[in-house]
Protein backbone atom coordinates (compact mmCIF):
# COMPACT_ATOMS: atom_id res chain seq x y z
CA UNK A 1 0.00 0.00 0.00
CA UNK A 2 1.31 3.38 -0.55
CA UNK A 3 1.91 6.00 1.76
CA UNK A 4 3.37 9.03 0.00
CA UNK A 5 2.57 10.50 -3.26
CA UNK A 6 4.72 11.93 -6.17
CA UNK A 7 2.28 14.43 -8.62
CA UNK A 8 3.86 14.79 -12.14
CA UNK A 9 2.30 17.83 -14.10
CA UNK A 10 2.27 17.94 -17.41
CA UNK A 11 5.33 19.92 -18.17
CA UNK A 12 7.04 17.42 -15.90
CA UNK A 13 5.85 14.39 -17.90
CA UNK A 14 6.54 16.14 -21.07
CA UNK A 15 10.09 17.27 -19.95
CA UNK A 16 10.43 13.66 -18.99
CA UNK A 17 8.98 11.92 -21.88
CA UNK A 18 11.60 14.40 -24.36
CA UNK A 19 14.48 12.85 -22.01
CA UNK A 20 13.22 9.69 -22.79
CA UNK A 21 13.24 9.98 -25.96
CA UNK A 22 16.71 12.07 -26.12
CA UNK A 23 18.23 8.38 -24.45
CA UNK A 24 16.30 6.25 -27.25
CA UNK A 25 17.74 8.19 -29.99
CA UNK A 26 21.11 5.85 -29.89
CA UNK A 27 18.65 2.56 -29.50
CA UNK A 28 16.76 3.29 -32.74
CA UNK A 29 15.77 3.91 -35.30
CA UNK A 30 12.70 2.00 -34.49
CA UNK A 31 10.00 1.10 -37.05
CA UNK A 32 7.12 1.50 -34.73
CA UNK A 33 6.23 2.13 -31.20
CA UNK A 34 3.40 -0.25 -29.13
CA UNK A 35 2.27 1.94 -26.49
CA UNK A 36 0.74 0.29 -22.96
CA UNK A 37 -2.94 1.30 -22.93
CA UNK A 38 -4.05 3.34 -21.25
CA UNK A 39 -0.98 5.05 -19.17
CA UNK A 40 1.66 4.54 -22.01
CA UNK A 41 -0.73 6.26 -24.26
CA UNK A 42 0.27 9.93 -23.78
CA UNK A 43 4.18 9.41 -23.42
CA UNK A 44 3.90 6.95 -26.45
CA UNK A 45 2.57 9.76 -28.67
CA UNK A 46 5.20 12.42 -27.06
CA UNK A 47 7.75 10.19 -28.32
CA UNK A 48 6.92 9.12 -31.56
CA UNK A 49 6.87 13.13 -32.66
CA UNK A 50 10.46 13.53 -31.06
CA UNK A 51 11.77 10.27 -33.11
CA UNK A 52 9.58 10.68 -36.39
CA UNK A 53 7.84 7.47 -35.71
CA UNK A 54 4.46 7.45 -37.63
CA UNK A 55 3.55 3.32 -37.01
CA UNK A 56 1.57 2.91 -33.58
CA UNK A 57 0.16 0.29 -32.43
CA UNK A 58 -1.94 -0.50 -28.51
CA UNK A 59 -1.23 -3.78 -26.13
CA UNK A 60 -4.27 -3.59 -23.55
CA UNK A 61 -3.03 -5.98 -20.51
CA UNK A 62 -5.84 -5.79 -17.50
CA UNK A 63 -4.14 -6.43 -13.73
CA UNK A 64 -6.76 -6.09 -11.92
CA UNK A 65 -10.24 -7.98 -12.55
CA UNK A 66 -12.99 -8.55 -9.58
CA UNK A 67 -13.35 -11.84 -10.35
CA UNK A 68 -10.27 -12.93 -11.79
CA UNK A 69 -8.15 -11.25 -8.58
CA UNK A 70 -4.49 -10.67 -9.59
CA UNK A 71 -4.49 -12.56 -12.72
CA UNK A 72 -3.16 -10.10 -15.65
CA UNK A 73 -5.32 -10.60 -19.06
CA UNK A 74 -4.98 -9.11 -22.42
CA UNK A 75 -7.66 -7.61 -24.00
CA UNK A 76 -5.90 -6.39 -27.09
CA UNK A 77 -2.68 -7.69 -29.15
CA UNK A 78 0.17 -5.73 -30.83
CA UNK A 79 -0.10 -7.77 -34.00
CA UNK A 80 1.65 -4.80 -36.21
CA UNK A 81 4.35 -5.52 -34.25
CA UNK A 82 5.33 -9.26 -34.35
CA UNK A 83 7.87 -10.71 -31.91
CA UNK A 84 8.58 -7.09 -31.30
CA UNK A 85 11.97 -7.08 -33.54
CA UNK A 86 12.46 -3.28 -34.53
CA UNK A 87 9.68 -2.11 -32.19
CA UNK A 88 9.51 0.32 -28.87
CA UNK A 89 7.39 -0.69 -26.16
CA UNK A 90 6.49 2.64 -24.08
CA UNK A 91 4.28 2.62 -20.59
CA UNK A 92 4.09 5.39 -17.97
CA UNK A 93 5.64 2.95 -15.43
CA UNK A 94 6.70 0.03 -13.72
CA UNK A 95 5.51 -0.87 -10.57
CA UNK A 96 5.36 -4.60 -9.23
CA UNK A 97 6.39 -5.47 -12.85
CA UNK A 98 3.77 -7.81 -13.66
CA UNK A 99 2.55 -5.84 -16.73
CA UNK A 100 6.07 -5.13 -18.20
CA UNK A 101 6.77 -8.73 -18.01
CA UNK A 102 3.80 -10.19 -19.73
CA UNK A 103 4.00 -7.76 -22.20
CA UNK A 104 7.91 -8.64 -23.05
CA UNK A 105 6.97 -12.20 -23.27
CA UNK A 106 4.75 -11.13 -25.93
CA UNK A 107 7.22 -9.01 -27.87
CA UNK A 108 10.06 -10.95 -27.03
CA UNK A 109 12.69 -8.94 -29.47
CA UNK A 110 11.53 -4.84 -28.43
CA UNK A 111 13.10 -2.50 -26.11
CA UNK A 112 10.95 -1.76 -23.45
CA UNK A 113 10.85 1.92 -21.92
CA UNK A 114 8.78 4.08 -19.22
CA UNK A 115 9.06 7.21 -17.50
CA UNK A 116 8.87 5.71 -14.38
CA UNK A 117 10.33 3.03 -12.39
CA UNK A 118 9.66 1.29 -8.61
CA UNK A 119 12.56 -0.79 -7.54
CA UNK A 120 10.28 -4.22 -8.39
CA UNK A 121 9.98 -2.85 -11.58
CA UNK A 122 13.11 -2.00 -12.62
CA UNK A 123 15.17 -4.85 -13.39
CA UNK A 124 11.85 -5.49 -16.34
CA UNK A 125 12.69 -2.05 -18.38
CA UNK A 126 15.35 -1.73 -20.45
CA UNK A 127 14.84 2.31 -20.08
CA UNK A 128 13.59 4.27 -18.00
CA UNK A 129 13.71 8.60 -16.62
CA UNK A 130 13.47 8.61 -12.97
CA UNK A 131 13.40 5.63 -10.22
CA UNK A 132 10.26 6.17 -7.55
CA UNK A 133 10.39 4.32 -4.02
CA UNK A 134 8.39 1.66 -3.81
CA UNK A 135 5.73 2.83 -0.82
CA UNK A 136 5.26 6.12 -3.51
CA UNK A 137 1.89 6.43 -5.64
CA UNK A 138 2.60 8.19 -8.93
CA UNK A 139 -0.43 10.64 -9.32
CA UNK A 140 -0.36 11.52 -13.27
CA UNK A 141 -1.52 14.86 -14.92
CA UNK A 142 -4.73 13.09 -16.43
CA UNK A 143 -5.58 11.41 -12.69
CA UNK A 144 -5.74 15.03 -10.83
CA UNK A 145 -7.14 18.55 -11.22
CA UNK A 146 -6.37 21.67 -9.20
CA UNK A 147 -7.67 22.11 -6.22
CA UNK A 148 -8.27 25.23 -3.94
CA UNK A 149 -6.73 25.36 -0.63
CA UNK A 150 -8.04 27.89 1.65
CA UNK A 151 -5.13 30.44 3.24
CA UNK A 152 -3.31 29.43 6.28
CA UNK A 153 -4.50 32.79 7.94
CA UNK A 154 -7.96 31.87 7.37
CA UNK A 155 -8.22 28.74 8.91
CA UNK A 156 -6.52 30.28 12.19
CA UNK A 157 -9.54 32.90 11.81
CA UNK A 158 -12.26 29.76 11.60
CA UNK A 159 -10.35 28.12 14.55
CA UNK A 160 -10.76 30.85 16.87
O1 LIG B 1 4.10 -2.86 -12.85
P1 LIG B 1 2.65 -3.03 -12.56
O2 LIG B 1 2.40 -3.37 -11.10
O3 LIG B 1 1.96 -3.98 -13.48
O4 LIG B 1 1.97 -1.60 -12.70
C1 LIG B 1 2.23 -0.73 -13.76
C2 LIG B 1 1.03 -0.58 -14.64
O5 LIG B 1 -0.07 -0.10 -13.85
C3 LIG B 1 -0.64 1.04 -14.48
O6 LIG B 1 -1.59 0.68 -15.43
P2 LIG B 1 -3.06 0.20 -15.04
O7 LIG B 1 -3.09 -1.32 -15.07
O8 LIG B 1 -3.47 0.82 -13.75
O9 LIG B 1 -3.97 0.66 -16.22
P3 LIG B 1 -4.03 2.05 -17.00
O10 LIG B 1 -2.72 2.23 -17.70
O11 LIG B 1 -5.16 1.85 -17.95
O12 LIG B 1 -4.29 3.14 -16.00
C4 LIG B 1 0.53 1.68 -15.21
O13 LIG B 1 0.05 2.48 -16.29
C5 LIG B 1 1.30 0.49 -15.70
O14 LIG B 1 0.82 0.03 -16.95
N1 LIG C 1 -1.28 6.09 -11.29
C1 LIG C 1 -0.58 5.03 -10.89
N2 LIG C 1 -0.89 3.81 -11.34
C2 LIG C 1 -0.14 2.77 -10.89
N3 LIG C 1 -0.22 1.46 -11.18
C3 LIG C 1 0.73 0.82 -10.47
N4 LIG C 1 1.45 1.69 -9.73
C4 LIG C 1 0.93 2.92 -9.99
C5 LIG C 1 1.25 4.25 -9.52
O1 LIG C 1 2.18 4.49 -8.72
N5 LIG C 1 0.46 5.25 -10.01
MG1 LIG D 1 -1.00 1.10 -17.52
Amino acid sequence: MATNYATVTWDQLHRDARQLASTLMARGPFRGIVAITRGGMIPAAIIARELDCRLIDTISVVTYDEEKMGEPSVVKNADAAGDGEGFLIIDDLVDSGVTAQLVRKMLPKAVFACLYAKPAGRPITDIFVVEVPQDTWVLFPWDTAPLFIPPLASKSVEKA
